[in-house]
């Protein structure tokens, strides 16, 4: 049976903007108050997804979530209309306003985690949307997270989806953007690499002290037990706590994985040796391929501004693969000279190909945090809502929808017009049609 690889984007929400709201997160904090161009972030990731389709590969497309969420501010007192709601959350509370019109959504590597059937223990592929505490923007996307993935995988005898982990910060959760998974075929059992940042529930362990380790080890174990994997095809690796202090903030900014080949920075890993031979051990025979790129070639900094690691390494249909980058990668001389080396270097990775995704790296997005990966075999891939998936006809009819609702400049004052949130809940609701998603939204809901 054929097995692919699917990738699922984040399509780019209607308020797209900068609001600074990511501490540890270099580039979201230096761009805070930038202008935003909500209409070309949606087309660069259409552009994106439309290239990976058009090389042959199977790509989907995950529906952005409802904001400003006007249902968090009236959890949090603001009474009214709608409009009152906004005026005065805008006015008395500015960054919990601020943060509960973020589009983070987009960045569906931190949509969930995900396992395939070949994984698991009752065949099934399995899903756990990520609880993203550790940032409030971001923790208010987990339950409309569950809602568009029930939408988009929607049938119970290959899918199972488990309700997000405790939104406590002893469970934090940012989902596949610290999970990785290796294996010789997409349809073949895998090995499930979990990073963490800090462990919950143990203070003598190392930990970083500037910036905070959004992911827990707990949490990485407590999704291994939903999703059924056994203890010889799971390994968890802790995150270097100095790197989490220079800025990365998820593993993927700094390691990616893609089959049998883990691509990482020297400094990436804390025990960098034993979690490598605990992967070889469990990997088995296969060949593998370790690629680690020196600090003497990239430094970390570099890493962070360019999100050399933040790429994408694809397989494509004659078996080789790319990677996928953004185009700060070919403007730095370094990381520009390291990937034109890197194909040269006998591994499978034979190409290297650049996307303009600046609007997502403002505020620290490269093209991995753009996507979630979806292994599945030709009968799951069947059973996926085929409005997800994108192809000419999609591709079209998403642009014309971006180019009738979406704004080609937001700043912080724009948030709170309401006239914004009627348009943008104008397209969700269109959008909820063109993609067959049922009502997924609170708004629609009431
Ligand atoms: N995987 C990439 C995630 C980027 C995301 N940025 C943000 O939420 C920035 C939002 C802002 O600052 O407006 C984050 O840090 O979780």
């Amino acid at each position: 049976m054929k097995q692919y690889e699917v990738n699922f984007d984040g399509l780019v929400g209607p308020t797209h903007n900068y609001a600074g709201l990511s501490f540890g997160n270099v580039a979201s904090l230096n761009n805070a108050n930038a202008v935003s161009n909500p209409k070309e972030a949606a087309k660069q990731g259409l552009l994106k997804m439309k290239a990976l389709a058009d090389m042959g590969m199977q790509q989907g497309i995950l529906a952005p979530q409802e904001r400003p969420d006007i249902a968090m501010l009236r959890r949090l007192g603001f009474t009214g209309s709608d409009a009152t709601v906004l005026e005065n959350a805008a006015k008395n509370a500015k960054q919990v306003f601020l943060a509960c019109c973020s589009a983070s959504s987009m960045w569906t590597a931190n949509a969930a985690t995900v396992s395939p059937s070949p994984d698991t223990a009752d065949g099934r592929v399995h899903f756990t949307p990520a609880n993203l505490t550790n940032k409030f923007h971001r923790s208010l996307e987990p339950r409309v997270t569950g809602n568009i993935l029930k939408a988009t995988f929607a049938n119970e005898k290959y899918f199972a989806h488990h309700t997000h982990l405790p939104d406590n910060d002893h469970f934090g959760d940012e989902g596949a953007a610290n999970h990785t998974r290796l294996c010789t075929d997409y349809g073949h059992a895998g090995l499930e690499l979990f990073v963490y940042g800090r462990h919950a529930f143990d203070a003598s362990k190392p930990a970083p002290t500037r910036y905070p380790a959004r992911q827990t080890l707990e949490a990485c174990q407590a999704i291994a037990r939903l999703h059924g994997l056994s203890d010889e095809s799971v390994v968890y690796m802790q995150q270097n706590p100095d790197v989490i202090d220079q800025g990365v903030f998820h593993n993927d900014v700094i390691s990616v994985g893609n089959q049998n080949v883990l691509f990482y920075h020297e400094q990436a890993f804390l025990n960098t040796q034993s979690s490598l031979d605990e992967i070889r051990q469990k990997f088995g025979e296969h060949p593998l391929h370790f690629i680690e790129v020196k600090t003497s070639a990239v430094s970390v900094e570099d890493a962070v501004k360019t999100y050399l690691f933040n790429t994408q390494i694809i397989t494509l249909p004659d078996n080789t693969m790319a990677i996928i980058a953004p185009t700060e990668c070919e403007e730095n001389p370094a990381v520009h000279q390291y990937l034109q080396e890197l194909v040269t270097l006998g591994t499978p990775i034979k190409e290297v190909k650049y996307f303009d995704v600046k609007q997502s790296m403002r505020n620290g997005g490269g093209p991995a945090c753009l996507r979630l990966r979806v292994a599945l075999t030709e009968h799951e891939l069947d059973a996926v809502n085929p409005y997800t998936l994108m192809n000419d006809d999609q591709f079209k009819r998403l642009n014309t929808w971006v180019d009738k609702h979406y704004r080609d400049a937001l700043t912080e004052n724009d948030l709170r017009d309401p006239q914004l949130l009627m348009e943008s809940r104008a397209a969700l609701d269109e959008l909820t049609q063109l993609m067959k998603l049922g009502s997924v939204y609170p708004f629609q809901q009431d």
